[in-house]
C-alpha cells in the first residue's frame, strides 16, 4: 500500500501525523478516535479541518486533495482528553480507491456538500451508499451542509440538508470553514458520541447526538462561530 499525501503536507511536513502508517490497519486500537471527511471535490473539508485545527480559512487558490491527509487534534471533554486523529481524503473520483482502504477503520464519519453546489448535494445518496458499503455498521455519520455563509450563490435550502438527514437517520447541521460556523461543534459533537460510546457507565443514558447539536446551536443564539 502506497501512502499517498497531500502536496501541500508534502511540502511542510508539519501539523500532520508522524505516522499515517498508523492507518488504515490501527484505527481501533488506542491510536485515538479517528474520524473522515468526506464528499465530492471542493465542498471544503481540507478547509475545514483547518479552520477546525488552526482556526484559519484557505482562501484564494483551491488546492485539490491528492489522496489522504492526516491530522491530529487533543480535545478537551468534560476533563477528560480525547485524541482525534482527523482523515481528510481527496473527494475526486480517482482517489476513491485509495479511500475506500479508509473507511473500515474510521469511527466516526463527517460527509459534506456544498450548499452552494446542487450536485455535491445530490451525490449525498451515493456517499451514504458507498459508506455504507465500506465503513463499520455502527460508524457515526454526521451530514454536513458547508459554505453555509455563501448566502448569494446558495442552491440547496437549509431544509433540504435536514430532510435528507431524516430520511438516513443520521445528525445535520450547517458549516462554513470560512466564517466558522458550527466547525468546533461538529467536531466536539462526534468526539462526544466516541467518547460515550468507549466510557460508557452503565446506567448512562444514550448520548443523542442531534439533540446535543441542537442545544448547543440554540444556546449560542443563531449564529455560532
Ligand atoms: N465561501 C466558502 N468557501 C469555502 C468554504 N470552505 C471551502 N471553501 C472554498 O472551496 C474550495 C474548496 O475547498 P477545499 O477545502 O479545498 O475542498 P475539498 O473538499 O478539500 O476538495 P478535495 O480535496 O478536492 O476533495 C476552496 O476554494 C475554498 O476556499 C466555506 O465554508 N465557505
Ligand atoms: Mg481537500
Amino acid at each position: 500500500f502506497v501512502q499517498i499525501m497531500s502536496r501541500k503536507k508534502a511540502a511542510k511536513g508539519k501539523g500532520s501525523s508522524k505516522s499515517p502508517k498508523a492507518s488504515p490497519s490501527s484505527g481501533r486500537t488506542g491510536k485515538g478516535l479517528t474520524v473522515m471527511l468526506v464528499g465530492d471535490s471542493g465542498v471544503g473539508k481540507t478547509c475545514l479541518l483547518v479552520r477546525f485545527k488552526d482556526g484559519a480559512f484557505l482562501a484564494g487558490s483551491f488546492i485539490s486533495t491528492v489522496g489522504i491527509d492526516f491530522r491530529n487534534k487533543v480535545m478537551s471533554i468534560d476533563a477528560v482528553k480525547v485524541k482525534l486523529q482527523i482523515w481528510d481524503t481527496a473527494g475526486q473520483e480517482r482517489f476513491r480507491s485509495v479511500t475506500h482502504a479508509y473507511y473500515r477503520d474510521a469511527h466516526a464519519l463527517l460527509l459534506l456538500y456544498d450548499v452552494t453546489n446542487k450536485a455535491s448535494f445530490d451525490n449525498i445518496r451515493a456517499w451514504l451508499t458507498e459508506i455504507h458499503e465500506y465503513a463499520q455498521q455502527d460508524v457515526v455519520v454526521m451530514l454536513l451542509g458547508n459554505k453555509a455563509d455563501a448566502t448569494h450563490d446558495r442552491a440547496v435550502k437549509r431544509e433540504e440538508g435536514e430532510k435528507l438527514a431524516k430520511e438516513f437517520g443520521v445528525p445535520f447541521m450547517e458549516t462554513s470553514a470560512k466564517s466558522g460556523l458550527n466547525v468546533e461543534l461538529a467536531f466536539t459533537a462526534v468526539a462526544r458520541e466516541l467518547k460515550h460510546r468507549t466510557m460508557k457507565e452503565p446506567d448512562e443514558p444514550k448520548f443523542q447526538l442531534q439533540e446535543y447539536v441542537d442545544k448547543e446551536m440554540r444556546t449560542a443564539g443563531c449564529c455560532r462561530s
